[in-house]
């Protein structure tokens, strides 16, 4: 079976063609700044030259119509006619409490995404556009949906909770959701597999950290609390977002500044994280290149981020009453060899220690960082959310035929 698997984002939409039968990529890409005066389409096929195009695509839809045309060009092109595909599977950041697994797209589906607009409101409008025009361009085929918050509806009430009035919990299911959690689940799971046990039996904090960046603490092989919260503002100092700070904050900030509701939103979600305090960039590569280049602000932003990060995983070791090991994930935690070294040079107390070597190694496999002496095993695991996507789009869409 042939699936496609869509990311999109307010502006963009990532895209990923699978053969089921081995799992192999056959074509993957990017459609950026849609809606805006020029867009970027960068499409991959697998054994052929990348190509790269800017025109003008104003929104989802015929983001997708561009995407089905490279996919089936003779040029550039990986399979003869849109009818090869048979499914597309789409991330969707907020299942709410509806959704504890994936699902198949229904009227019912698309209606629960929506009422989740409000708890989600920079990413669920997104997805929902990512699915019309899915739809519109191929509307005979199922499209299945997978929720980042999915594998973090095993938290606990105390860790779900916030210390709030109830009846706002109650009214408008004010609560901790998480996100990342197709990436968490992955990576726990590959862990256990690349150390040979049981994850039954294991203690495991997953530190995602990409743009977004949220770390879980999986006990057992379920997600006992997670750093993003109701949306995914809260928890660590990411890329643009401020992570946690004090919520007195913001009605300071709001008064002070004569700042509207979605005017603090943006500032808190585009406006701050690593961007802000270094004043240059929302990357860790410039943000690394600059504090090696003496630039204190760049210095700066890095400890900030490391520091969180590293108090995160105490944290969680004390929720779980000690950790059996730490893995790393997404762009920064793959990539990064410094943020790794300095986030374990200071978790010798949990018996950690690192072997420089090893975290010096560039691969694209899980791989041990740890020493043997290490009593936390180290690992850098490579994430693929949307290979998680494609496999359960194609359980579900077996299911549907059986
Ligand atoms: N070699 C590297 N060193 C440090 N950081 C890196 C490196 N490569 C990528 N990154 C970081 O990874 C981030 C992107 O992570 P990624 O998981 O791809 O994000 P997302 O999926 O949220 O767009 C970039 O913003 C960049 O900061
Ligand atoms: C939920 C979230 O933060 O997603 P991303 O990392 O793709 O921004
Ligand atoms: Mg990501």
């Amino acid at each position: 079976m042939k699936i496609l698997v869509i990311n999109a984002g307010s502006s963009s939409l990532k895209y990923q063609l699978y053969d089921m039968t081995d799992e192999s990529v056959l074509a993957k890409g990017l459609v950026e700044r849609i809606g805006m005066d020029s867009s970027i389409v960068t499409h991959k096929p697998t054994g052929k030259a990348e190509v790269t195009e800017v025109s003008e695509i104003l929104e989802h839809t015929t983001a997708i119509r561009k995407v089905l045309g490279l996919l089936t060009s003779p040029e550039h092109g990986v399979i003869g006619s849109i009818d090869q595909i048979e499914a597309v599977g789409h991330r969707v950041v907020h299942g709410g409490e509806y959704f504890g697994e994936s699902a198949i797209v229904d009227s019912d589906v698309k209606s629960k995404i929506r009422q989740l607009f409000d708890l989600a409101p920079l990413h669920n409008p997104a997805s929902m556009m990512g699915i019309k025009a899915a739809e519109a361009n191929m509307p005979n085929i199922p499209q299945v949906v997978v929720f980042d918050t999915a594998f973090h509806q095993s938290m606990p009430e105390h860790a779900y909770l916030y210390a709030i009035p109830r009846v706002l919990y109650k009214k408008h299911k004010v609560r901790r959701y998480g996100a990342h959690g197709t990436s968490h689940d992955y990576v726990s799971l590959a862990a256990a597999e690349f150390l040979g046990r049981n994850i039954e039996d294991m203690k495991i904090i997953t530190c995602h950290i990409g743009n977004g960046a949220s770390i879980t603490a999986v006990k057992n092989g379920r997600s006992i609390d997670t750093s993003m919260g109701m949306t995914p503002l809260e928890g660590l100092m990411m890329g643009t977002r401020s992570g946690d700070l004090d919520p007195a904050i913001v009605p300071f900030v709001m008064n002070k500044e004569e700042l509207t509701v979605n005017e603090v939103n943006s500032m808190l979600n585009k406006h701050s994280g690593l961007l802000a305090i270094s004043g240059i960039s929302s990357d860790m590569r410039e943000i690394t290149e600059g504090m090696q280049n003496g630039d204190a602000n760049s210095k700066l932003a890095f400890d900030m981020y490391e520091y969180r990060l590293r108090k995160y995983i105490g944290s969680y070791a004390a929720v779980m009453n000690g950790v059996d090991t730490i893995v790393f994930t997404a762009g920064v935690g793959e990539n990064s060899v410094v943020l790794r070294e300095k986030v374990c040079e200071n978790l010798t107390y949990l018996g950690v220690e690192l072997d420089k070597e090893l975290n010096e190694i560039r691969s694209g496999e899980p791989r041990r960082i740890s020493s043997a002496n290490s009593k936390v095993e180290v690992l850098v695991v490579p994430t693929n959310e949307e290979l998680v996507i494609a496999r359960d789009t194609n359980r579900l869409v077996k299911g549907l035929k059986s």
